[in-house]
């Protein structure tokens, strides 16, 4: 099933058509039952209370409906709350200590002074948060990392974000929770998924609040597609297919001292099911497989223009180790106006507005600053505001490659799963520029190529992870993309 992205705004307007719908409190409700949950779950097998830790807003009402529950399942919790601000806060506030548990009040005192506990559950703040921490939530949150911090061992489940951390940016602030684990409510948020925001919320479980599916669509800045939906999309073979239907790659690309790129790129587009994979270069390229083919040009410029575009399955894949006439040639192969994927040195920006449907462009975060003409740090700090810029720009499908990649089509945008650190490592965009290539071929449209493409190369290093950790190369990946086909897909 499809899970959501939502920025605060879009969480915002969620709340707001689940308040008219009178069906706020019944989320909240189980928003605090799935919190509740999760922190028996991060508790299990250690002595003590659990203790709850609320703020005045939405956020602190489930840590309070979280304590009702975990009481009424015979647990010992310690609540210390802010005052209420918000209505529902206040009523959930006031159920508790109708079934006899007390509240106390929040302070940085309160936090050192509560003994060994269990599990903390932090629902201090959510995606309300604006600027940096103030007051007694100041207090409190550097007491909690401290105790944290000081070996006490006890861990922390955030309640739908850590708190003092911006829903919508990868980067964080310099005081805010750090979690043990984070619960996600209602969907994802990008401080979730990227980058520093990330590593503040540990590994993160979502809990889907019964949200009607047409609201979250509506209000959701992006999409994480399941592996079952993506599966469904790659192409299958038939026992007539031969290798001039499975596609054909032309890969462009390579110079001296660049020859590896381009091969790593066509092996990825064999591995990928490419029927038929032919290096175009200048440069003598060294061939990892024997099943490529090779053919090597006086001037590359000169013998596209004399190329005609072919009318079988054909794709390209141009840029790899190219060198600067790369963005020339893109212009040629873009008029031809077939399936083609663009990357590294063809990533420029004399090519703004020249994409089509069938085209893909895959930066990493380097080349995605090149063609905004903005710093990494401002593409990193928002990868979907940058992909979705980018694919404005330049038209087709872009593909913002990172740990999680985020696709950016005309009609949205879509994070992926998965991946391991270890794929940060040389030639891994050279072979995902491949795998692309080869399911354009095999004529699947450019975003779901771009999505299940990204998904492929993803699951192919964390499979090649649980042999290579760190040490992983492209090559090792590559040579797990037909089992993680046939994770996605089943057995082909
Ligand atoms: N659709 C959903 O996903 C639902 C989300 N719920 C919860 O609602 C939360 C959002 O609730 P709210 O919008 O009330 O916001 P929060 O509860 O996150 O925060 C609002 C409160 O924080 C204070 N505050 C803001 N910034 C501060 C700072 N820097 N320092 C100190 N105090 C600060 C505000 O004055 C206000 O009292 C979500 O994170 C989630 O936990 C659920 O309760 C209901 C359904
Ligand atoms: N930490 C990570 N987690 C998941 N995937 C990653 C990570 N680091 C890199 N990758 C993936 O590896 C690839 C690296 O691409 P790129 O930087 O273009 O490599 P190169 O230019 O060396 O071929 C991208 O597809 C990216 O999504």
């Amino acid at each position: 099933m499809t899970e959501h992205v939502f920025t605060a705004a879009g969480i915002r307007a969620l709340d707001v058509r689940l308040d008219a719908a009178g069906l706020l409190e019944l989320a909240m409700e189980e928003a605090g039952r799935a919190s509740a949950a999760a922190l028996l779950d991060l508790a299990a097998g250690r002595p003590g209370p659990l203790a709850l830790l609320a703020g005045g807003g939405a956020n602190g009402g489930d840590a309070l409906v979280a304590a009702r529950h975990l009481h009424a399942a015979g647990r010992e919790v310690q609540v210390l709350a802010a005052p209420g601000t918000h209505p529902l806060t206040q009523r959930n506030r006031e159920r508790l200590a109708a079934v006899g548990v007390e509240v106390q009040r929040l302070s940085a005192a309160a936090v050192r002074a509560l003994p060994p506990v269990a599990a903390w559950a932090d629902g201090l703040l959510g995606t309300g948060v604006s600027g940096e921490l103030r007051g007694e939530l100041a207090g409190a949150v550097q007491a909690l990392n401290a105790r944290a911090g000081q070996g006490s061992g006890e861990p922390v489940l955030a309640l739908d974000l850590p708190s003092g951390l911006p829903a919508d940016r990868a980067s964080a602030p310099p005081l805010t929770v750090q979690a043990t684990r984070t619960l996600a409510l209602s969907g994802y948020k990008p401080a979730h998924l990227f980058g520093e925001a990330a590593e503040r919320c540990g590994p993160v479980a979502l809990a889907r609040l019964a949200v009607p599916p047409a609201w979250a669509d509506a209000e959701a800045k992006a999409t994480r597609p399941s592996d079952t939906e993506l599966g469904a999309w790659l192409p299958r073979r038939t026992a007539s297919t031969h290798k001039g239907t499975a596609g054909r790659v032309w890969v462009v690309g390579g110079s001296a001292g660049m020859e590896g790129a381009p091969a790593m790129a066509g092996v990825g587009a064999l591995r990928a099911g490419a029927g038929l994979v032919t290096l175009h270069s200048e440069a003598e390229l060294p061939l990892p497989m024997p099943e490529l083919m090779r053919t090597r040009h006086a001037d590359l410029g000169a013998w596209l223009a004399r190329e005609q575009p072919r009318p079988d399955a054909l794709a390209l894949a141009l840029g790899m180790g190219l060198g600067p006439q790369a963005p020339a040639l893109a212009r040629v192969a873009l008029s031809w106006n077939i399936p083609t994927v663009l990357d590294a040195d063809a990533l420029q920006p004399e090519l703004s507005g020249l994409g089509h449907s069938r085209c893909l462009w895959t930066p990493h975060p380097g080349e995605a600053a090149r063609l905004l003409e903005c710093t990494v740090a401002e593409v990193t700090a928002d990868p979907l505001s940058a992909a979705a810029t980018l694919q404005q720009r330049y038209g087709g499908v872009v593909v913002l490659k990172g740990g999680p990649s985020v696709v950016a089509w005309a009609g949205g945008l879509s994070v992926s799963r998965g991946g391991h650190p270890g794929m940060a490592s040389a030639g891994m965009g050279d072979t995902l520029a491949g795998i692309l290539a080869a399911l354009l071929a095999a004529g699947m449209d450019s975003r779901q190529a771009a999505q299940a493409g990204v998904r492929l190369h993803a699951r192919a290093g964390e499979r090649a992870a649980q042999r290579f950790g760190y040490g992983l190369s492209a090559s090792d990946v590559a040579a797990e993309l037909g089992g993680a086909w046939a994770d996605l897909s089943g057995p082909v």
